[in-house]
């Protein structure tokens, strides 16, 4: 597995947000891009979804160009994306949930037992609504319907978003887990410093649509250096 970002620039409407966005992640790797309210993480992994149709820009995978492909052409090329909010299907349980993200991967049962090993409370609520569970459940449903699709490469969108405190805890270590277990590369965008350090073994910081600092090693762990880029 490999991403390269260069020279991304995205908006809506004509109003730009990236500004010429330029980065890279290797296989296996657990990389964060981290930033406040509004400098444009989530636009960022719409971008490389597919979701959002760049300016310009290359986003490439496997040394395929991306740009122009479809979200569903990006998950048949086993991207998995847990979306900001999770947007999990609130009418739909949560078995239903999962086998929508079967669908667009290659539909291998033996997924099931392994994301019900990661997260038991999707197994025992397998006939429940999922609108009805907690935002911490809805987001184990979210990540569990992206694994099912075996992705190589996943994207996760502000996991600690609308959890509480504890929950955050266990999905930062599910999603190390993951990694460590399935050599699921992930990319992920936070504001939680938590998350942020429990997760990331290195990160971009990116302010006003634009790569500002690239944090790696012990780095990660400092809490200042952090800060500067998530406390207004
Ligand atoms: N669909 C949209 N149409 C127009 N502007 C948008 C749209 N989505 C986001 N924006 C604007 O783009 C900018 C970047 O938003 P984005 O959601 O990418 O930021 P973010 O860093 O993910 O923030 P947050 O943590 O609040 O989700 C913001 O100014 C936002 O108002």
């Amino acid at each position: 597995m490999s991403l390269e970002i260069a020279n991304l620039n995205a908006g809506y409407d004509g109003t730009p947000i990236l500004r010429d966005v330029a980065f890279s992640v290797d296989d296996g790797e657990i990389v964060g891009i981290v930033g406040r309210n509004g400098v444009g993480k989530t636009t960022l992994l719409k971008s490389i979804m597919g979701l959002l149709e760049p300016e310009t820009g290359r986003i490439q995978y496997n040394g395929e160009e991306l740009t122009g492909r479809s979200p569903d052409e990006h998950a048949k090329r086993s991207i998995g994306y847990v979306p900001q909010g999770r947007d999990v299907f609130p009418d739909l349980t949560v078995k239903e949930n999962l086998l929508v993200g079967e669908s667009v991967g290659d539909g291998d049962e033996t997924r099931y037992e392994q994301v019900y090993d990661y997260f038991p409370i999707l197994e025992e609520r397998a006939d429940q609504d999922a609108g009805t569970m907690s935002g911490g459940q809805q987001q184990m449903l979210a990540i569990a319907r992206a694994l099912v699709g075996d992705p190589e490469l996943l994207l996760v969108d502000e996991p600690s978003e609308g959890v509480q405190p504890s929950i955050v805890q266990s999905i930062t270590e599910d999603l190390k887990q993951i990694n460590d277990e399935f050599g699921t590369t992930i990319l992920f965008v936070e504001q939680n410093l938590s998350v942020i350090q429990g997760l990331a073994e290195r990160c971009y910081a990116i302010d006003h649509g634009t790569i500002v600092d690239e944090i790696t090693g012990d780095a990660v762990s400092e809490r200042d250096q952090l800060e500067e880029y998530l406390v207004v």
